[in-house]
């Protein structure tokens, strides 16, 4: 298969690693000084476009690689509150594809799965309330994460007594503390620490006056989000329309 990778950072470069190791072609690398290439036949012959960049011009990258007519795998995370409702029309009314996943692991797969189930368990438990932290490298740009966003969202559909997520405190990397820790009974809060170089890790937990139930998925490098975008842009090549890690792991919609 033939793939353009938008974006060379971190991720970019191990999933060029990976997509050779898996037999795919690389016809071709946009990074941030050779934006024109989005208009190059080598961008165009394409059968999936990868990208990895930044909340700030994720869309436009977007826009641009449907504009050359190539399907596309995204894990950028941090555009979805602005541009998501747009990027999912486009994709279920006029034709285009896009595959996003705000984590692309199978362990955060199977985690949001157990996420899911445990916050429907805890209807029946009232005397629980729920927080999630998360953890990541210094350079990270968006907080919370996108994967604590999505944990939040896979709580707030299960959880009867929640109905919206909110920022709680944020450790930067500085060690500065912001925010708080103090919300409504319906908000649950997700607090964010920025720290050295960790690669990810989210945590939920439910503490009653008697005891606490935490669950952590803890990535130990980013070997498992390079091998799921691969995995997805694979899947993409054969499929249409807006794509997520449901379609390609039909189990999560039991
Ligand atoms: N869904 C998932 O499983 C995962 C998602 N992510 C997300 O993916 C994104 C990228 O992560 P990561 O690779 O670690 O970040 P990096 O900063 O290491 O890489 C991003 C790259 O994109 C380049 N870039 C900036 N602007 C553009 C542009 N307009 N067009 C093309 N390239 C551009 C940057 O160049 P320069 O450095 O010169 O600005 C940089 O090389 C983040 O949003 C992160 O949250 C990360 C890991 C897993
Ligand atoms: O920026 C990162 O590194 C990561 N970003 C994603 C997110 O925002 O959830 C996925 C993973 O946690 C690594």
């Amino acid at each position: 298969m033939k793939i353009a990778l938008i974006g060379y950072g971190k991720m970019g470069k191990e999933i060029e690693k990976v997509a050779l190791s898996r037999g795919h072609e690389i016809v071709c690398i946009i990074d941030i000084n050779n934006q024109e290439d989005f208009e190059s036949e080598a961008f165009k012959s394409a059968d999936v476009a990868i990208e990895f960049t930044n909340p700030m011009v994720a869309y436009n990258n977007y826009i641009r690689t449907f504009k050359a007519g190539v399907k596309l795998v995204s894990g950028s995370t941090g555009w979805m509150a602005e541009h998501g409702e747009e990027i999912k029309r486009l994709c279920m009314e006029e034709g285009k594809t896009l595959f996003w996943s705000s984590n692309f692991s199978l362990g955060v797969t199977i985690f949001s799965a157990v996420n899911k189930y445990l916050a429907k368990i805890m209807n029946q438990f009232p005397a629980y309330d729920v927080t999630m932290s998360e953890t990541h490298h210094i350079h990270k740009m968006d907080a919370p994460s996108g994967t604590a966003i999505t944990l939040a969202e896979g709580i707030l559909e299960n959880l009867d007594r929640k109905s919206e997520w909110t920022k709680g405190t944020l450790l930067a990397p500085d060690g500065t503390v912001s925010g708080t820790n103090t919300c409504a009974p319906n908000e649950l809060p997700i607090s964010s620490i920025r720290e050295g170089e960790v690669f990810g890790i989210h945590t939920i937990r439910y503490e009653s006056d008697i005891d606490s139930i935490t669950i952590t998925h803890d990535a130990k490098n980013r070997g498992g989000f390079v091998l799921g975008a691969v995995l997805a842009a694979e899947y993409t090549a054969q499929h249409e329309g807006y794509l997520g890690m449901s379609d390609l792991f039909p189990f999560l919609n039991d």
